[in-house]
């Protein structure tokens, strides 16, 4: 079949005007619109979507009761003491979305160059983790493994000389693993970027006999500026010190990427995540095409913050970016997204 994409009607060979009918400007045998002139014809072709199922909602928690108190960098989200959360998680069970992630608000009193609030079987997340299983023991809880809620410098690993320690920092993010696997958190997700810390979680999960306790892996997490509200939100922003460059990615590397992700896979992650999310799609891409794992991106702070920012000036419609930004996702390859938008997506998804 010839191609003639766009030929202007004047360069057909043999002319089909019989001057009777109008004619068209162009000669055009393929007019890719037609499979866009309608909401059904639409979705008939629709290679993407989005679903509750797709969703992981991080929540913020914070001492105390019956609390729910505005972060101003991110609009809509709220620190919740720990009966506010149960609320939430029950939220999360009606809108189907199967997991949330937990992130504490950690009183700086609690606070040390050690983290050891980390390692604290009755810290604030194993608190919320047991209090949530009670009422809900079919929604699935992930727990973040890193000590930056936890220490006065807000770093996420152990500090000496001004050094982010590798190894020493690995056996406190094992206890601390251990301290919410035993709360009952159902994915330990360990996003300190420290080497080697998969295997060793992976071990002492096993040495205890938690063999079900999945892992997710932030295994390709980059040093980024997109966490900012995020610092806001757990209060770690004013005391961190310096910045997490010799432990996070560099933003100007993929191959990078598919290394670290391998090596989580081969110590034993059951799920990898790439964050941030809509910067680093590239990287989702390559991670799915290159090691079909359970693959999932992250949505964070920054990037909420950007939409709800945008979207309450008025400069777009907040709706249908959060919704766009959400099915690139699956676009990109991910299997699911970890969202402050979750409970909205989801919301929004129920009533279309
Ligand atoms: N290690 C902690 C952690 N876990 C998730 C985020 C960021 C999430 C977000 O910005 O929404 C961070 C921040 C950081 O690494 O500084
Ligand atoms: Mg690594």
């Amino acid at each position: 079949m010839a191609i003639k994409y766009g030929r202007p009607i004047e360069l057909r060979e043999v002319s089909r005007r019989d001057g009777t009918t109008a004619s068209p400007a162009l000669d055009l045998t393929v007019r890719p619109r037609r499979n866009r002139k309608a909401e059904w014809a639409r979705r008939m072709v629709r290679e993407n979507v989005l679903t509750a199922d797709d969703l992981i909602w991080p929540l913020f928690l914070i001492d105390g009761s019956n609390k729910r108190e505005a972060i101003a960098s991110m609009p809509g989200v709220d620190r919740l003491s720990v009966d506010q959360a149960v609320r939430d998680a029950e939220r999360a069970m009606k809108l189907t979305i199967p997991c949330i992630a937990l992130f504490p608000y950690t009183d700086p009193s609690l606070r040390d160059e050690e983290g050891s609030e980390a390692t604290n079987p009755n810290n604030l997340v194993c608190q919320a983790v047991r209090a949530i299983k009670k009422e809900f023991p079919d929604l699935g809880i992930l727990c973040d493994v890193a000590l930056d809620p936890f220490t006065s410098h807000g770093h996420d690993g152990l500090i000496s000389d001004g050094k982010i320690l590798n190894d020493e920092t690995v056996a406190v993010l094992v206890r601390q693993a251990l301290v919410q696997a035993e709360a009952g958190c159902d994915i330990i997700a360990p996003s300190d970027m420290m080497d080697g810390r998969v295997a060793a979680i992976r071990e002492g999960l096993d040495h205890s006999g938690l063999l079900d306790v999945q892992i997710m892996a932030y295994a390709a997490k980059y040093a980024s500026a997109f966490y900012g509200p995020f610092r806001d939100a757990i209060g770690s922003a004013k005391t961190l010190t310096g910045d997490k460059r010799t432990y996070q990615m560099d933003s100007a590397n993929t191959d990078e990427a598919l290394r670290e992700v391998e090596l989580d896979i081969s110590e034993g992650a059951d799920m990898v995540m790439v964050k941030p999310g809509m910067p680093y799609l590239d990287v989702v891409r390559r991670v799915k095409d290159t090691f079909a794992m359970p693959t999932f991106a992250y949505q964070v702070s920054g990037e909420y913050a950007m939409i709800a920012a945008a979207a309450n000036n008025g400069w777009l419609d907040g709706e249908r970016a959060m919704m766009e930004s959400l099915v690139a996702f699956k676009r990109a390859g991910a299997d699911g997204v970890l969202s402050y938008f979750a409970p909205k997506a989801a919301e929004k998804i129920r009533a279309q």
